[in-house]
């Protein structure tokens, strides 16, 4: 088994961590070589030099972000998906993966499933955009893709530097007082619209942003993009509704859509912040696929 471990989540309490984590790999009998991250992108670069070295279970210790890593470092390597299980100890703001398909949110059970977890083959989703440069380039993810204001918000609040639930909640707040919902170019499969909209979100899974329940519809392994379409029904009505994100009824709104697709695609006037499993970039145009049953992941038994 092969560890990357990012000693920079949980804005760097990662760090502290690691003797605890040691102690219950051993505790646990769980043989593996461990790379610590050094920088952004390098548990991409990690994961697939495991892979080359004959690695197939990789597993990572952080957030969304690393586990986006991860799985993109095979993919983007060129290597097969299918061939690989990965595993996961949640830590940092976002573990909102693992809220969807069952893996521990606790440090020593994630650690157990390592040991004696049972697979489970959820859907992959990819995103292929125009870069700054004009060039597509492609990536994958594995939870939830966000545009408009969650794109909007997640930009912002990665540009954060001290990241807890209150500086959080307090960005999300200044957020939605700033944004001004763009007009857009949105091709869900058939149906197509031009219009403001104020936040849009595309998943495999359920939450993001530390437990908002985005895509209440979303089935991890069902071969379909998961849409929330929240249209731009004026910033009163937003705050009035926020509660929805987290009861699990945001769908029943009448101003939010919510659809099942195989093809998403957006075309912003000028470029916007999109973000995938809380990695955020900007771009003008994003197309989003599934691959069905692709992605092996160890959850609780
Ligand atoms: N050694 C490092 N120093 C700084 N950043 C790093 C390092 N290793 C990885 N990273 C970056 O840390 C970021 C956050 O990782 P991740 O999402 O897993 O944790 P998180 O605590 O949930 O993050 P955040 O609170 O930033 O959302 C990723 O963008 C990753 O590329």
């Amino acid at each position: 088994m092969f560890l990357v471990y990012n000693p920079a989540a949980g804005g760097g309490k990662a760090r502290k961590l690691w003797m605890k984590v040691k102690d219950l790999l051993e505790r646990y009998e769980i043989d593996c070589e461990v790379a610590f991250t050094e920088k952004p992108g390098h548990a991409m670069e990690l994961s697939r030099k495991a892979f080359e070295s004959g690695h197939r279970k990789i597993v990572a210790f952080g957030g969304d972000g690393t586990m986006n890593e991860v799985v993109n470092g095979i993919f983007l390597g060129g290597f097969n998906l299918e061939e690989v299980t990965f595993g996961w100890i949640p830590f940092g703001s976002g573990k909102d993966w693992a809220r969807t398909i069952g893996v521990p949110l606790m440090i020593e059970e994630a650690v157990k499933t390592l040991k004696d977890g049972r697979v489970f083959v959820q859907d992959l989703g990819v995103a292929e955009y125009e870069s700054s440069n004009g060039e597509m380039k492609k990536r994958v993810f594995v939870n939830v893709a966000g545009l408009f204001f969650d794109g909007f918000v997640t930009h912002r609040t990665n540009l954060l530097r001290k990241k807890n639930r209150v500086s959080y909640f307090s960005r999300i707040f200044s957020s939605i007082i700033k944004y001004k919902p763009p007009v857009a170019r949105i091709q869900v499969d058939e149906r197509v619209w031009e219009k403001k909209i104020f936040s849009m979100n595309v998943g495999i899974c359920k939450y993001n942003g530390g437990g908002m329940n985005q895509l209440p519809h979303a089935v991890p392994d069902d071969g379909l993009l998961a849409v929330t379409v929240i249209n731009d029904i004026g910033k009163i009505r937003i705050l009035a509704n926020l509660y929805r994100v987290f009861n699990g009824t945001l769908l029943e709104h009448p101003g939010v859509e919510g659809y099942q697709a195989k093809k998403v695609t957006v075309e912003f006037q000028k470029k916007e912040p999109v973000e995938l499993d809380g990695e955020s970039f900007w771009t003008r145009k994003i197309s989003f696929s599934v691959v069905p049953r692709v992605l092996r992941v160890l959850v609780k038994k």
